[in-house]
């Protein structure tokens, strides 16, 4: 079938308009490959996704998570991941962020070790952002990439951070691609077209395809992807094992089956990394119904609150016992621009996160900005001084319990200023992501899809929890919450950047139904994707 310039592979339609460039990366073959992988592994993703809804149930209905009795081999045993590539042996800074050409130039010479390139939390998955991203991958891979734009020329330098790339969770799916009259899992797509294009060229040039996994909840979620790396391994002629993949811990049910994950990915493994801000959220999601869950302000759930302190070390030891990499999360601290106090505390800020991770024993953690590569490469190095890493560092010390893992304070406080907070950020995001950027400065923070999670999902839950009550003895009503959306909203009206457009309004009125209504959205993206 022909649709436009590109021949589609039979069984595929495509509704995304094919924009000039288009056609080069959605060739016949690159698609056939998205067509094999769907017609294999899409049933199991969604069964996945139903286990996940049945699990959800059960822990609404108050079943607590424990590690789990049937895999005790496994984490009784001793295994190692397969070494890792030299490519991926020294990573003490990573960078991230969306897939925009300007952004993929800068941080690929931002000076950090690696980059993360983004279609997940920091990005709207809007047709033109994942195929503009993927056409940014296909001429960065080829040192083509370049850029004119504000009277500024971009280009990489001679070196460059080591590509890494997030395609979306198991949760999203790509609508402008059906296949056998259905819609197409994103994460798939994403991977796919990346894989096709890119793999051989990137090893080519001494690096190879890696990729960083969002989102998951279990090790059969991890199985999913090996079993999809195996096949693509075949499909593309790579030898097993090319492939290396870095799980983000980021949601509480995988945080007891980290051993459990490595294993299944033990011949793809490149580590773990713990994706603070998804965890958080997916702790308020699973027990939003619990009545002694609740926690404080978002502001004051922080990596040293006791649930985040054993979720990390417990990270940190099960990556270095298998011979992986332990990957720190990312402060949502940014550089502020014309207020030096004020940066000074924010710099402080991530100078203690990074110094807090490499003193723990961590291999490396993430920035949001490349202002922070300096100071957060700073603080590694003071640590590992010339080593590339740290996993030769064990913590056999460590001993961290499933009720360590639910120790879910601070309780307190919870203020109108943090509620306020959580309504303006949520409202001020989704304006800016239906707008169709997924990562934006709010209130001096990096606010993504996973942060704006947790404010969303806090409101709703001190709406619902008895313990949702302000510290002024005021309980969170539905009524409090619908009386402050429309001031907040005024006020975001008036600070975001084209807050005056349109997504703005809808935004509020997104906001107020997720909030209050009875059911919980299981993604803020999902009902937004089909705005979009
Ligand atoms: C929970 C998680 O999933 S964390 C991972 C996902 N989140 C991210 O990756 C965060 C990515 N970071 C960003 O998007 C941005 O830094 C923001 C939105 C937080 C702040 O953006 P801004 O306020 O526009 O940054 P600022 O104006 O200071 O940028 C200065 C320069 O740095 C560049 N820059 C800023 N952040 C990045 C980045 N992460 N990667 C590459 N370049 C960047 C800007 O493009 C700009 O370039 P220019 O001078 O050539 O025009
Ligand atoms: O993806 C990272 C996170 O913190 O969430
Ligand atoms: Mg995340």
């Amino acid at each position: 079938m022909t649709q436009s310039t590109i021949t589609l592979p039979a069984g595929m339609e495509i509704t995304g308009e094919i924009k000039p460039g288009y056609a080069n990366i959605l060739t016949t073959e690159a698609l056939s490959l998205v067509v094999k992988l769907t017609r294999e592994f899409e049933s199991r993703r969604q069964q996945l996704l139903a286990v996940r809804v049945e699990r959800a149930k059960r822990l609404d209905a108050g079943e607590r998570p424990d590690f789990l009795a049937e895999t005790a081999h496994i984490r009784a045993g001793d295994w190692k991941i397969a070494p890792i590539p030299k490519a991926l042996e020294c990573r003490r800074v990573e960078i991230t962020g969306p897939v925009e050409r300007k952004m993929v130039i800068n941080a690929f010479n931002s000076g950090a070790d690696s980059y993360m390139t983004d279609f997940e939390d920091s990005n709207t998955p809007n047709w033109d952002n994942q195929i503009t991203g993927q056409i940014n991958m296909f001429d960065a891979v080829r040192r083509t990439i370049s850029l004119e734009q504000n009277g500024k020329s971009y280009k990489l330098n001679d070196k460059i951070a080591t590509l890494v790339v997030r395609p979306r969770g198991w949760h999203l799916d790509e609508k402008h691609v059906l296949v056998d009259g259905k819609r197409i899992s994103g994460g798939i797509f994403d991977f796919a077209l990346f894989m096709f294009h890119n793999a051989k060229e990137q090893l080519a040039r001494g690096a190879g395809p890696y990729f960083y996994l969002p989102k998951m909840e279990s090790h059969l979620e991890a199985r999913l992807w090996n079993d999809i790396f195996v096949m693509t391994q075949n499909e593309l002629g790579l030898p097993q094992g090319t492939i290396k993949a870095t799980v983000l811990i980021e949601t509480i049910l995988a945080a007891f089956e980290m051993d459990e994950i490595l294993y299944e990915l033990r011949e793809h493994s490149s580590g773990l990394n713990a994706g603070r801000w998804d965890y958080i959220f997916s702790c308020i999601k699973k027990f939003k119904l619990d009545k002694d869950f609740c926690l404080a302000d978002r502001a004051k759930v922080t990596m040293t609150a006791p649930f985040m302190r054993a979720y990390a070390l417990l990270l940190l030891k099960t990556c270095h016992k298998r011979n992986a990499p332990a990957i720190g999360g990312m402060a949502a601290l940014i550089p502020i621009k014309n207020d030096p106090e004020k940066n000074e505390v924010a710099m402080g800020g991530v100078r203690n996160d990074k110094a807090r991770d490499a003193t723990d024993g961590y291999d490396g953690g993430w920035v949001a900005h490349p202002g922070l590569v300096e100071l957060a490469m700073t603080e590694f190095t003071k640590v590992l001084g010339d080593k590339p890493n740290q996993i030769d560092k064990q913590r056999p010390d460590i001993d961290v319990t499933a009720a360590q893992l639910l120790d879910f304070k601070p309780e307190a406080p919870i203020t109108e200023a943090g509620l306020r907070y959580n309504i303006n950020v949520g409202i001020h995001y989704l304006g800016s992501w239906l707008a169709g950027n997924g990562c934006v400065p709010i209130h001096n923070l990096m606010e993504d899809a996973a942060t704006a999670e947790i404010s969303r999902s806090q409101v709703w839950q001190w709406i619902r929890s008895d313990k949702g009550v302000l510290e002024d003895g005021r309980k969170v009503t539905a009524d409090m919450v619908r009386a402050m959306i429309k001031e907040e909203l005024v006020k975001v009206q008036r600070d975001a950047p084209g807050g005056d457009g349109p997504t703005y309004v809808r935004a509020g009125h997104i906001f107020e139904e997720m909030s209050t209504s009875t059911e919980f959205a299981e993604f803020l993206t999902l009902p937004l994707y089909e705005e979009i």
